[in-house]
């Protein structure tokens, strides 16, 4: 997979792309990440990308002929991406959609500031993406929280057992079992015994209803959801 991102914040990527799972995925060429800087599509020597609304009103507007001009410029060659565009008031990320964006060849992320674009930018985007109902200062931290979601899901990303782990539980927006490590007990506190048998079919099954119990506790829309879908097991619904 290929991901372009348009900012005019190039370096709040840079260790996002350096560290952890997704810099080795990039540095081992699993994925490529590109991150274009949108003053470096301007014509003018102030290399000026925003102006003032029309209309009035507060801050200032991205300015359209930049990002076309990356948008043509990234897109010469090669396959067409689909276009996200991080918004306040897109449509809801998740999980699904992460699945749904790890399947495409190529991505391109266009990351607002200040107020935003300016409106005609959205005749080059696909969809219009959001990770909350609350207000970042712009769509950097969004591309990165979405694009950490899709490329974990990228084959050999995460490496086989995570992906095996993810298939069955986060994938379907379930959310995740406890996690205890050693020691057995910590200032009174036990580690359940099942997670000490060595038994995996009761592992397994243990971590399951934890899951779902978990799910249907906090999020019980999410059980709703999949079981409208068909995606639960009659044991799960049991
Ligand atoms: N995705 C996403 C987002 C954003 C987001 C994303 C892009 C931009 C570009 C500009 N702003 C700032 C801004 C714009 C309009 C009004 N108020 C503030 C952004 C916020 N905020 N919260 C989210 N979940």
């Amino acid at each position: 997979m290929r991901i372009d991102v348009l900012t005019v914040l190039p370096g709040l990527f840079d260790c996002f792309l350096k560290e952890g799972v997704i810099g080795k995925a990039i540095s081992s060429g699993k994925v490529e990440v590109k991150v274009h800087n949108i003053r470096d599509f301007t014509t003018d020597k102030h290399r000026v990308v925003d102006d003032v609304p029309y209309g009035g009103g507060p801050g200032m507007v991205l300015k359209p002929e930049p990002i076309f001009r990356a948008y043509d410029e990234l897109t010469k060659e090669g396959e067409k991406p689909y276009v996200l565009l991080t918004e306040p008031w897109g449509e809801k990320f998740n999980q699904e959609m992460a699945v749904e964006l790890s399947k495409k060849p190529r991505l391109m992320i266009i990351c607002g500031r200040y107020e935003g674009v300016d409106e005609r930018v959205k005749s080059l985007v696909d969809r219009e993406v959001s990770i909350g109902d609350y207000v970042l200062t712009g769509g950097e931290l969004p591309a990165m929280v979405i694009m950490d979601a899709v490329l974990r899901l990228i084959p050999g990303v995460l490496g086989n057992l995570e992906s095996l782990r993810a298939d069955s539980f986060s994938d379907r927006g379930l959310l995740g079992y406890p996690n205890y490590t050693r020691p057995a007990e910590f200032r009174g506190m036990k580690v359940p015994e099942v997670l000490l048998s060595g038994h995996h079919k009761k592992i397994e099954s243990w971590r399951k209803e934890q899951s779902l119990r978990k799910t249907l506790e906090r999020r019980p829309e999410i059980i709703e959801n999949l079981k409208r879908k068909g995606l639960l097991t009659k044991e799960e619904l049991e």
